[in-house]
């Protein structure tokens, strides 16, 4: 069996999406998503100009040998660009495996672990009483698990808030856009949203938020004890990873549980957290994280130390991703939660798939392969929008902070 082509899709329905379609000499074919969130362009010019030439020719079932020839082959190792790249390679070649077997995803992974995958949506408002309300309307939408974001009192954009469409897409503009920050004010204000929500929401939902890199450590152990009371599922990114011996600060001073990982690439940046036990959930997916070879080796890790897996599910990570995704967490033995932040109705009928959600829970279809199809013809109508990601900068000087 030979590939006998390979091309990149690039659309915009609503937002951009990267798509790598193999195509080989049994007619049989496989998708990959490979895009990278304000940086769509280099992992496009990475694939055609660098991997689609060193692919035909191969034999598509040598799934492992042709991630280590990437992997390896680069000289040049890891990294965003490179690894969804790589991602997007496997992912297809997957997706082609598993049609020519006859069978989803999840079987040749080594089968079903679980009836369905918990899923947990996006609540968020402007204010408290807003925030409350969508987590209450999530509630009604059979969610078992809900990250709640809100507006700050005295901040003018933050992360995680929409407008008045309700969904967020954090990546617009010609230029990236400026949001400001004050961590007083933040903290001020989590606990007592917090408790609203808890409150108002019961005890049996799982409730998550994400702190989105933007706290010291010390300061999200504060936080972290602060919503011990609210019994979290897990408090997101508290702090940049970078210094990964930092989160022991962290973890000294409180129980709750700290999920991490969805901007990380490679199981080398997983490896100090999981093994130190500084984390409870990886978030690392598909797409970003090289593909189900690689993150099948970041969960096995993983495994070893209780840490489960939580795989990073916003809108920039592509049905494509998604349905890879759900066979990945269908069988993942340490599965966590699975992020969902539903596409809109253009970007899903570019991509026709199995999987779907139902009451809390999702579902990765049957059908053979990751089950997620692109529609090239629709995809063509939806071309590239350049689009950044914000930057943050602190109220008080302008002083660049993490977003
Ligand atoms: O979904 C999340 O937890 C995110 O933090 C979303 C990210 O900001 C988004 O994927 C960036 O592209
Ligand atoms: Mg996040």
């Amino acid at each position: 069996m030979k590939i006998t082509a390979a091309r990149v899709i690039v659309c915009s329905p609503g937002r951009n999406f990267v798509t790598l379609k193999i195509e080989t000499d049994q007619g049989v074919y496989g998708i990959g998503d490979a895009t990278l969130n304000g940086r769509e362009l280099a992992v496009v010019s990475y694939l055609e100009d660098h991997v689609i030439p060193c692919l035909i020719g191969r034999d598509p079932q040598q799934i492992e040998d042709i991630w280590q020839y990437l992997y390896k082959g680069a000289y040049w190792r890891r990294g965003p660009v490179t690894m969804s790249a790589i991602a997007a390679v496997d992912t297809a070649l997957w997706d082609i495996k598993a049609k020519m077997a006859g069978m989803p995803l999840y079987q040749l992974l080594g089968g079903r672990s679980r009836t369905g995958v918990m899923v947990y949506g996006h609540a968020n408002g402007r204010d408290s009483a807003e925030t409350v309300d969508e987590v209450l309307r999530h509630k009604e939408e059979g969610y078992l698990a809900i990250r709640a974001q809100s507006g700050v009192p005295g901040l003018n954009k933050v992360y995680g808030v929409s407008g008045a469409n309700r969904l967020y897409e954090p990546a617009d503009g010609n230029l990236p856009g400026e949001h400001d920050w004050s961590t007083e004010k933040y903290l001020r204000h989590t606990p007592g949203l917090f408790e609203a929500v808890r409150e108002a929401v019961g005890p049996d939902i799982h409730l998550l938020h994400d702190v989105h890199h933007r706290l010291t450590p010390i300061e999200a152990g504060q936080l972290g004890k602060a919503l011990e009371p609210v019994r979290m599922f897990w408090m997101e990114d508290p702090t940049p990873a970078e210094n990964q011996d930092a989160f022991q600060w962290i973890r000294h001073h409180t129980t709750t549980p700290i999920a991490v990982g969805e901007i990380f690439n490679s199981i080398w940046d997983c490896k100090t957290l999981i093994e130190k036990q500084l984390i409870d959930y990886i978030r690392t997916t598909v797409v970003h994280a090289g593909g189900i070879t690689h993150l099948r080796r970041i969960a096995d890790l993983a495994s070893l130390y209780q840490v489960r897996t939580g795989c990073h599910g916003a809108t920039d990570l592509s049905p494509v991703c998604m349905g890879a995704a759900l066979h990945f967490d269908t069988w993942v033995p340490n599965f966590g939660v699975q992020e969902y932040m539903p596409h809109s109705e253009d970007m899903l009928s570019v991509f026709p798939h199995d999987w779907r959600f139902e009451r809390g829970m999702m579902h990765c279809g049957e059908s053979p392969g990751h089950g997620v199809d692109i529609d090239e013809k629709l995809a063509a109508k939806y071309p590239y929008q350049r689009a950044y990601l914000p930057v943050n900068r602190l109220q008080h000087d302008g002083t660049l902070w993490n977003w």
